[in-house]
C-alpha cells in the first residue's frame, strides 16, 4: 500500500466559490517522486480533528504560498509590509505542524511551510528581507514560472546535518521565492543550510524521530529534473513509507 501525505491548502477566491487549493507542482512531487498519495486538508482550523487526521496518514507536506503568516502568531503588530495574509491557513497549518512534530509524524515544510514551522514551534519571522543591509534578493523574477523558479544561488550545507544525509553534498544551487525569512530561530529547530548573505534555508526539528525538514526554496519544482530536488521528495516518500510500515 501506498502511504498517504496531508497536504496543506490556501484559501482562494474564484468564480463566485472559496476553494481550498494546492498548486499541482507539489501535488505531482509527492505522487511521482516521493512515490506518496497525497491528501489535501483543507483550511478548517480547530474543526479539523488533528488526531484522527495525523492517525491516518503518513507524513505532512506543508506548502509554499505567496501569503504570509500573520504576524500576531510571532507577537508582532501588522503592517502591509506583512501582507497577504491567508489566516484561515493560518489556523489550520500551525497546529498541524505542532502535533505532526509531536506524534512524530515525517514532515517535509516548503517555504511559506518553513516559516510557517519555526513560527509553530515559537520562533519569528522578518519582512521584505531583501531590503536588509547585505541581503541577497530572494524574490523570484521573471515573466514565467520556470524564470521566477529558476535555480538561482547556491546553499552551503551544515556537515552532518540530516540535509547532509539525504543529500550527500555540501553546496547545492537553488531557487528562491521569497520576501520574508526566518528571524529568531524556534527553540527545537536547528539550521541545516545557509544562503551566501546568511538567510537560514533549511531547519530540521531537533531529535524529531523521522524526517522532520523545513527548506526556505522550492525542491517541488523541479522535483523530476533536478537531483537535489528529486532527492529530498525520495527522501521525504522513504520516511513515509517506514512511518505508514510502523503504523501497520
Ligand atoms: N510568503 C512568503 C512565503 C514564500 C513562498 O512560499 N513563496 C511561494 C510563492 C510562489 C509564487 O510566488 O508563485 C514570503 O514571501 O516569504
Amino acid at each position: 500500500m501506498k502511504p498517504i501525505v496531508a497536504v496543506t491548502t490556501d484559501i482562494k477566491e474564484l468564480d463566485d466559490y472559496t476553494w481550498h487549493a494546492t498548486p499541482e507542482q507539489y501535488l505531482r512531487a509527492a505522487l511521482e517522486v516521493a512515490d506518496v498519495i497525497p491528501l489535501l486538508v483543507p483550511c478548517f482550523g480547530d474543526k479539523l480533528d488533528l488526531n484522527s487526521l495525523l492517525a491516518r496518514v503518513d507524513g505532512v507536506l506543508i506548502t509554499g504560498s505567496r501569503s504570509n503568516v500573520h504576524p500576531s502568531h510571532y507577537g508582532m503588530t501588522p503592517t502591509e509590509h506583512h501582507e497577504p495574509f491567508d489566516e484561515r491557513r493560518d489556523a489550520t497549518s500551525l497546529p498541524l505542524i505542532r502535533r505532526a512534530v509531536e506524534l512524530g509524524v515525517p514532515l517535509l515544510a516548503i517555504c511559506r511551510g518553513i516559516q510557517e514551522l519555526n513560527v509553530a514551534m515559537g520562533g519569528t519571522l522578518a519582512t521584505e528581507i531583501q531590503e536588509r543591509a547585505g541581503s541577497m534578493d530572494h524574490r523570484g523574477h521573471g515573466a514565467t514560472p520556470d524564470e521566477r523558479f529558476g535555480l538561482k544561488h547556491t546553499v552551503q550545507i551544515k556537515p552532518g546535518s540530516c540535509l547532509a544525509g539525504v543529500l550527500g553534498a555540501q553546496e547545492i544551487t537553488v531557487n528562491s521565492v521569497h520576501r520574508q525569512g526566518i528571524s529568531e530561530l524556534a527553540p527545537r529547530l536547528q539550521v541545516e543550510a545557509v544562503a551566501p548573505d546568511g538567510t537560514v534555508e533549511a531547519v530540521s526539528v531537533i531529535d524529531a524521530p523521522g524526517f522532520a525538514i523545513g527548506v526556505q526554496w522550492h525542491p517541488e519544482y523541479w522535483a523530476s529534473r533536478d537531483a537535489a530536488s528529486r532527492r529530498i521528495f525520495e527522501a521525504f516518500g522513504e520516511s513515509a513509507r517506514q512511518h505508514a510500515a510502523s503504523r501497520r
